[in-house]
């Protein structure tokens, strides 16, 4: 495997806040790896370091064997950035968005012209060529983006919430795209909240807190570590919690709700069952989602 993302001790303060504290983290070629975390956990700001926009406060950042801080021009040139928020042109047609894009980069017109109408093909964005920026529906904002990131041939794509606010139809498209851009070989390196998506496409991901990567591996490693393969779900009496404490079981209240992490979820269902008086019993797989509210605590965030 080729590292194409290389961070030793990296660090990122803005005066006396550390956004992103000590953080190492290696990401492969090919490789589709995911930025999950709270609120203000440092996910934007280590997007930032990557992109080359903003600088790394201490400890090294290396892409494609190049130093961030020394190589920016060069490093930039391979990839592709989704930024968080919708920054298109509005005062331009789709297709004009794509072209005037592709003069950063010097793309001679006539080859500039049969990449965009690749690229629009790719976002399912043709009939669309013409209209203006500012008519298209959020989802087919986002699949500009998408296109537009893609201008260079980037050989790593970098999306800061893919699909925040998209429906399900919109998701599953972005999503298919992500998946054919792996098979072309792209690093593809996202954040996202929404932990299903993370579960299906990423092959490894961090989960991060206060700067700092709390979880580093593949869904089903973390899931299997931190929360083991099941969940029984029982409704909370004090009965049940002294039945769990005699077996010693891993469990979480969580409200009028108790959370039993189990590898042997029917197991633990007919135990309960059979030597406590138990409500609402049932039994789930576990999902990233209960790794990351075991790991970073269920508190809101600012
Ligand atoms: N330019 C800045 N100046 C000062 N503080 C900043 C700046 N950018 C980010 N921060 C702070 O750094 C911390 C990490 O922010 P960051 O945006 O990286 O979090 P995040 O994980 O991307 O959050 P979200 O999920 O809300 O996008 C936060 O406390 C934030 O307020």
């Amino acid at each position: 495997m080729v590292p194409v993302i290389v961070a030793e001790n990296l660090k990122k303060s803005f005066k006396d806040l550390v956004a992103v504290d000590n953080i190492r983290f290696t990401i492969e070629e090919g490789e589709m790896f995911g930025f999950l975390g709270p609120n203000g956990a440092g996910k934007t700001t280590v997007m930032r370091m990557i992109q080359c926009v903003s600088p790394v406060t201490s400890g090294s950042l290396e892409m494609f064997g190049m130093d961030a801080t020394s190589h920016p021009r060069e490093i930039k040139s391979l990839m592709g950035v989704v930024p968080q928020e919708n920054n298109l042109d509005i005062d331009f047609t789709v297709h004009e968005n794509l072209m005037v894009y592709s003069r950063y980069y010097d793309i001679p017109r006539e080859k500039a012209k049969e990449r965009v109408d690749e690229l629009l093909d790719f976002v399912q964005l043709k009939d669309k060529k013409d209209t203006m920026t500012e008519n298209l529906s959020g989802g087919m904002k986002r699949r500009l983006i998408l296109a537009r990131a893609l201008v260079n041939q980037p050989r790593m794509l970098i999306l800061d919430e893919p699909t925040v606010g998209l429906d399900p139809q919109a998701r599953h498209l972005i999503w298919d795209r992500l998946r054919l851009l792996k098979k072309q070989g792209v690093t593809v390196v996202l954040t996202s909240h929404y932990l299903d998506e993370v579960e299906k496409l990423c092959d490894r991901l961090v989960v991060m807190d206060n700067g700092k990567i709390l979880v580093e591996g593949s869904p089903s490693s973390v899931i299997e570590k931190y929360v083991g393969s099941g969940i029984v779900e029982a409704e909370n009496n004090p009965e049940l919690v002294e039945c769990l404490n005699r077996k010693e079981a891993s469990y979480e209240i969580i409200g009028d709700l108790v959370h039993i992490y189990t590898d042997d979820p029917k197991h633990i269902t007919e135990y309960l069952t059979m030597v406590c008086s138990v409500s609402k019993i049932s039994a789930r797989p576990a999902t990233l989602e209960d790794v990351f509210l075991k790991i970073t605590g269920r508190r809101l965030r600012e």
